[in-house]
């Protein structure tokens, strides 16, 4: 091969190759720590002394400090002693080989002396004889991040409102406290406000909200502990949790007292918001734990018990849960479950008690009363059962089995040639209220064929005593349906003369408590006399109940009263009986 044409040597090549493996590594250097460099979270390297050989620009924005300065320093610099022991563990477990890969979460303290959350990943790396050489990994910031994870959890356990612990929170915490053996005691209050609808009703919302977090303001005060917790379980309803009381129950429960009683009166106070002045009252109901014995679910229907107790004997008041209360209760749920068998097993019955004419011959009209066939105790009057109906819900049910068989009834005495029998049917005042119960009425009448004009219905003041324009709407469709309205127990209410004059009544029954004193009793008799004076002026047809002997009934005549219901004339009978008596 002549010279000109001779290739490059081989020692040419051999540089050639280097210089272009030079240049490959070069641009891989460049290409790596353009990367780097522009990374947001920080790149490092940790020799086995455990002080920084490497970090990224990253590291200068994120801790404050220049890379200049910290390289060769340890890595625990601006760590807490507890966070540094932390990671040199890991670092350890690397090396050990136990784990390939650690990350930790350290609060580091930056150059601006502001505490930010890191958190650092990081392998072990060798070199090339394959010994440890150190530690590279990353670390990010992840401040903002936590910030918001605990803002997501703080509000997944929180009122939105108030602030204080939701529902969830405290049932985490009770079952929490009740898988620890207790020395010491701790007690559930479960406070609600009394009467809160009508602050809403009558400031607004707005106020409602604010006196909600006064509320918790106030309870928040009595945490001593840090086991103790307010929490709002909806609405006005709130639990104070008090742990670690004492040993000696004796003594809690005189503490317990004296701190609920103090609760109590704390809320009973006026309190101003902005320019209102509010006052409410709190019902208090209050259970001792016992982890033996009690669950979960036990401490709540006790607390709930002892607050139902609270409210229903007055309100603004303290109840512990005892053992008076646990047998009243067991009472009232044995009453419950045999109220509800009573309408499956249909132990309830209609009895009819006559309203006659002033001769006492002519039955134009009879009252339905209620009665409780009891499988032990027989028949049961509903002065005994009825306000538990009423307590359980169970009114509404029975109301409307009452309505319908006294249809059914009076569509068979109809037929068997008593027409004019008019019934007169007792009507409380939620089933009143129930929005079905005009419904109800019409599919009733329909369905026995029946004319409204042949039905009255007895109503207590207590039916109108909150929203009487909703009561004025309901009466006048009763009426279009030719339905008359009696207003029963007229003179024992607070406001009967306004309500006379606002509500449309075709009927004013006489209690029986006037009628028994007459005509002896001066009170009784202006009673009566002016209530007969004032019904001829509107108009009203007035029937006197209680009528057990001839004096009351000459009395009554002589005031003119239209009807008279009472033993002189029947006691109420069963259909039986007052079929035998009319037909
Ligand atoms: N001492 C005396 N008492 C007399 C005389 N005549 C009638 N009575 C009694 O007076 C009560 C009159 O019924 P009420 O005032 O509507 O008072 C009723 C009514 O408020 C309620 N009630 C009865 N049945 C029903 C019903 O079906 N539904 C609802 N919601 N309440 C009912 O229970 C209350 C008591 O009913 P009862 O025990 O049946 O008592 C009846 C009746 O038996 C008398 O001459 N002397």
């Amino acid at each position: 091969m002549p010279d000109g044409l001779k290739g490059p040597s081989s020692s040419e090549l051999l540089s050639q190759a280097q210089n272009r493996l030079i240049e490959h590594l070069q641009a891989s250097e460049k290409r790596y720590e353009d990367l780097v460099g522009h990374l947001r979270d920080v790149v490092f390297h940790l020799d086995l002394a455990l002080k920084w050989t490497f970090l990224n620009q990253a590291w200068h924005g994120m801790s404050g400090y220049s890379i200049e300065s910290s390289l060769g320093q340890h890595f625990a610099e601006n760590l807490s002693e507890q966070d540094t022991q932390k990671c040199t563990e890991g670092f350890q477990a690397l090396l050990n080989k136990q784990l390939i890969e650690i990350s930790e979460e350290v609060t580091f303290n930056t150059a601006e002396n502001d505490k930010r959350i890191f958190e650092l990943s990081c392998r072990a790396v060798r070199d090339e004889t394959g010994q440890f050489a150190g530690f590279a990994g990353i670390i990010t910031d992840i401040t903002e991040r936590i910030a918001a994870e605990n803002k997501i959890t703080f509000m997944a356990y929180h009122d939105a409102l108030t602030g204080v612990a939701n529902r969830r929170l405290l049932m985490e915490h009770l079952a929490q406290e009740l898988t620890k053996p207790c020395r010491y005691c701790s007690a559930l209050l479960y406070i609600d406000l009394d009467n809160f609808k009508q602050v809403n009703d009558h400031y607004g919302h707005t106020v409602g909200d604010l006196l909600l977090c006064e509320v918790s303001d106030i309870l928040s005060e009595y945490i001593q502990d840090e086991e103790d917790l307010v929490a709002r379980m909806g609405g006005d309803e709130f639990i104070l949790f008090l742990s670690n009381l004492g040993e000696n129950s004796a003594l809690v429960t005189q503490e317990l007292e004296q701190i609920t009683e103090r609760i109590r009166v704390q809320l009973s106070k006026p309190v101003l918001l902005g320019k209102l002045k509010i006052q409410i009252t709190s019902s208090i109901g209050v259970v001792i734990l016992d982890h033996a014995t009690m669950s979960h679910s036990d401490i709540f229907k006790y607390a709930d018990a002892a607050l139902y107790h609270s409210k229903n004997t007055g309100k603004n008041q303290v109840r512990f849960y005892d053992e008076e209360l646990e047998q009243s209760e067991r009472r009232r749920h044995q009453l419950e479950d045999e109220l509800s068998q009573a309408i499956t097993n249909e132990e309830f019955l209609l009895y009819y008690q006559p309203q006659v004419d002033a001769e006492g011959t002519n039955i134009l009209k009879a009252e339905v009363l209620l009665r409780w066939q009891h499988p032990k105790h027989g028949i049961v009057n509903p002065d005994e059962f009825i306000p538990h109906l009423e307590e359980y819900g169970l009114i509404i049910p029975v109301g409307k089995w009452i309505l319908e068989e006294s249809c059914r009834q009076l569509k068979v005495w109809h037929n068997a040639g008593k027409s004019e029998l008019c019934l007169s049917i007792n009507v409380s005042a939620n089933q009143f209220k129930h929005p079905d119960f005009i419904e109800f009425i019409e599919i009733c009448l329909i369905k026995h064929q029946i004319n409204g004009e042949q039905i009255e219905l007895e109503l207590t003041e207590g039916v109108a005593i909150h929203d009487i324009p909703s009561t004025i709407r309901k009466m006048d469709r009763l009426q279009e349906l030719g339905i008359r309205i009696a207003l029963d127990d007229f003179g024992t209410g607070y406001s009967s003369l306004s309500y006379l004059k606002h509500l449309p009544i075709n009927t004013l029954k006489i209690d029986q408590s006037f009628v028994q004193g007459l005509p002896h009793d001066g009170y009784d008799a202006a009673i009566v006399e002016t209530t007969m004076v004032m019904a001829h002026h509107l108009g009203l047809t007035v029937v006197a109940e209680g009528v057990e002997n001839r004096v009351q009934l000459a009395f009554l005549k002589k005031q003119q009263c239209h009807l008279y219901q009472g033993f002189l004339f029947s006691q109420p009978l069963n259909v039986d009986h007052f079929s035998k008596l009319i037909l």
